[in-house]
């Protein structure tokens, strides 16, 4: 678990970043070889915060939340995760951080209770006042909805026990910041349900979490707030009504007359509404107004990218947010 020298003090960078965020990111850059993957990323998550990042295959999500959690060593960029440098942090500093990976597949033949037990172990001088760490086992397992597999070789679990169990490690420590790298894939409904709970949850006790997913409707209802990685740029932020709101999509209007269903796209759905009413009003009815969607909102954004439009696509959000 130790990924640096015990000995290594944890530092906050100088310059513009410090001060009260859990996450602050200025900058960021990334290359392999000749392939520039991040261009200068800016991000900051507040405590208690739940960010969403999102974006195509091969974005930079996982390559950002590695760098955050000081398991990939950045080109460029100033980071600072809990006041220090992840590339320089202690075990101390570790200890507050909760990491699930996208995919980790060890231990094998390790019972599930044992492998939680041994892991909390690490937790156990790091209690701080108000952060009892680690979490109990049993509750542990209660949480992920593993406590009937509690006894199971790690090896016989299906896709999406593991994957409880990832989570299950990546929360024994209660941690400040927690990186969720695509969690629930692979989770059933029912799974993703109290997953959503459980990240509700966490915010509750003041957690930061930073999450990758591909699942809008995830994103939508987890994210206090959603951030599109293209292009190795941030080419937009905000909730999922705002992002909605910065690309130009018709609303669609269905409604039913005289036993039929019909339906509109329009820039304007009240103006058309009016309309739709004052000439047919009292034989009108089941109306459905559908507004611009995260979807459209990531579609179009994205689909700027790809047809080579990312930087114009960051700067255009950027002079919004100014
Ligand atoms: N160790 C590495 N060496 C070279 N290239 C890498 C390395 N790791 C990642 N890459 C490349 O960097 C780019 C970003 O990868 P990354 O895994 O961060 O994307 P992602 O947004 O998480 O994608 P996905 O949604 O598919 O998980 C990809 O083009 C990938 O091939």
């Amino acid at each position: 678990m130790a990924m640096v020298d015990e000995d290594t003090r944890a530092e906050a960078p100088s310059g513009a970043l410090g001060g009260a965020a859990a996450i602050e990111v200025s900058g960021l850059r990334m290359r392999y070889g000749d392939h520039d993957v991040l261009c200068g990323v800016d991000l900051r998550a507040r405590r208690g915060e739940v960010v969403v990042v999102l974006g195509p295959n091969g974005a930079g999500k996982t390559t950002t939340v590695e760098i955050l959690e000081g398991f990939r060593a950045r080109s460029a960029g100033e980071v600072a995760v809990l006041g220090a440098d992840p590339a320089t942090g202690d075990e101390r500093w570790r200890a507050r951080l909760g990491v699930v990976m996208q995919s980790w597949r060890d231990h094998g033949r390790w019972r599930v209770d044992e492998l939680l037990a041994h892991v909390a172990r690490f937790y156990a001088p790091y209690s701080e006042p108000g952060r009892v760490r680690p979490r109990p086992v049993d509750e542990l397992l209660e949480t992920v909805g593993l406590t009937d597999c509690a006894r199971r070789r790690i090896n016989t679990l299906s896709g999406g026990q593991r994957r409880r169990l990832d989570v299950a490690i990546g929360i024994v420590g209660r941690p400040e910041v927690l990186f969720l790298d695509e969690p629930t894939a692979g989770f059933d409904p029912e799974a993703r349900r109290d997953f959503h709970d459980l990240v509700h949850g966490l915010a509750d006790e003041d957690t930061t979490v930073l999450l990758t997913t591909h699942d809008l409707d995830e994103a939508e209802k987890l994210a206090d707030r959603i951030l599109i990685l293209a292009g190795g740029r941030v080419v937009a932020q905000g909730t999922a009504d705002q992002l909605a709101a910065q690309v130009p999509a018709d609303a669609e209007v269905k409604w039913t007359r005289g036993g039929q269903r019909f339906v509109h796209s329009t820039p304007d759905a009240t103006a058309f509404l009016r309309g739709l009413l004052a000439d047919s009003g009292d034989e009108v009815a089941g109306i459905e107004v559908r507004r611009a969607s995260l979807e459209d909102a990531y579609m179009t954004l994205v689909h700027r990218h790809e047809t080579g439009d990312a930087r114009a696509a960051a700067s255009a959000f950027a002079e919004e947010v100014r």
